[in-house]
């Protein structure tokens, strides 16, 4: 079953192609919807909706034709929009009341959705004084309440954790992780930062330019390769432990780099060793090179892929069909990620442009998790 499907869905703006031949089937549970700023998430969105005629191609939202069938989308789809776009001075309850008589909720069971639907949020204390007064994340928490009131069977989530703290971001992921595990309710939610959909999302899809990048479940993006981390002791023997280890592995051809920064920005010890794993034989060549050369294992280690990780290698630009699967190389940073040191800088020319708005998020402290 799918919640939504497009086929060659296309939608061109007198100066720039915001969607180009996009096919997607989306099916239930937690979607994230990733690309970088300008890549066509909230006009997707829009059309979903039936709120924006593409200019060729067709989909469908809960089976509902989005060319002829937009008001019944809309009645079974929540929607939170990107933006600020909420009354000042009305109160919370006041305005999610509206929201629902809007939706068609008569009005006793628009109130008692509403006090629910605030309580899910965590609004309940809140909820009579005016929305102006409100922090960013409680105004978010506003928007997703509305989108939520009228029970829908999907919402569409715009950059639900814009201009939120690290903390506030977390909740917010918390939230609408719970969305669809309490409710039942499926979730597209869109963001320009990969790793913050890692965490709380079944399937990524990822666009650019308008075109489909890559589609595939979570589990698929952060396992298809995965790392090493080991960290050894020095002996007398080898006084730099960290070395010989390095030296040992490299002349068994096992790909080893040393990185200076974690996926939070914080510096990394240089004593950690990441190494490729191959398969089964890269674990004992490990433990062999260790023992043999006499040192203590202070750490071995399995570190998974980040989603960004998937995104660094210049293929990813070099092939942007649809079902393309650019491979991560070793010798190469991810964006945001730890910079191994034997690496030459890798020039943002040659990134991926959501991987380059994810490294720019990632210099701007933005979100310390794009990797
Ligand atoms: N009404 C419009 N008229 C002209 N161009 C538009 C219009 N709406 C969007 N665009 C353009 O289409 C492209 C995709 O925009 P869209 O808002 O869908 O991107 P996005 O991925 O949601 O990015 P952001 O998070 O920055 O909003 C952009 O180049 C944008 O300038």
């Amino acid at each position: 079953m799918t919640v939504i499907a497009t086929e060659g869905l296309s939608k061109r703006f007198p100066r720039v192609t915001a969607l180009d031949r996009l096919s997607l089937d989306i099916a239930p549970g937690v979607t994230g919807l990733v690309g970088a700023n300008g890549a066509g998430k909230s006009t997707l969105i829009k059309i979903l909706l039936g709120l924006s005629p593409a200019s060729e191609g067709k989909a469908a939202v809960l089976g509902l034709d989005v060319a002829s069938e937009g008001g019944a989308i809309r009645e079974r789809v929540g929607y939170m929009p990107e933006h600020d776009c909420l009354p000042p001075d009305v109160s919370a309850t006041e305005f999610v009341v509206h929201m629902a008589r809007m939706s068609g909720l008569p009005p006793s069971a628009a109130r008692e959705r509403t006090a629910d639907t605030l309580r899910h949020v965590g609004l309940y204390e809140e909820r009579y004084r005016p929305i102006g007064g409100y922090s960013t994340g409680m105004k978010q928490r506003v928007k997703l309440a509305q989108a939520l009131v009228h029970d829908p069977q999907l919402v569409l989530l715009d950059e639900p954790t814009n201009g939120l703290d690290p903390v506030g971001r977390d909740e917010m992921l918390g939230l609408i992780r719970r969305v669809h595990t309490d409710f039942g309710i499926s979730v597209l939610v869109t963001s320009h930062l990969l790793g913050e959909l890692e965490r709380t999302c079944d399937h990524v899809v990822v666009i650019d330019g308008g075109k489909l990048l890559r589609s595939s479940s979570t589990d698929d993006f952060t396992q298809a390769t995965a790392s090493l981390a080991v960290e050894v002791t020095d002996s007398d023997a080898h006084p730099d432990g960290t070395a010989a280890l390095r030296k040992a592995l490299e002349g068994a051809g096992i790909a080893v780099a040393t990185v200076e920064r974690e996926a939070d920005g914080s510096p990394t010890s240089t004593r950690v060793l990441f190494v490729e794993v191959t398969g089964d034989p890269t674990y004992d060549a490990v433990r062999d090179a260790v023992a043999g050369l006499g040192l203590g294992l202070v750490r071995m280690e399995q570190r998974r892929h980040r989603i960004a990780e998937v995104f660094r290698t210049d293929s990813a630009t070099a092939d942007p069909s649809p079902g393309a699967r650019p491979q991560p190389s070793p010798s190469q940073p991810a964006a945001g990620e730890p910079t191994p040191r034997s690496a030459a800088p890798h020039s943002p020319a040659h990134q991926h442009p959501a991987q380059q708005d994810a490294a720019r998020q990632h210099q701007e402290g933005g979100s310390g998790d794009v990797a």
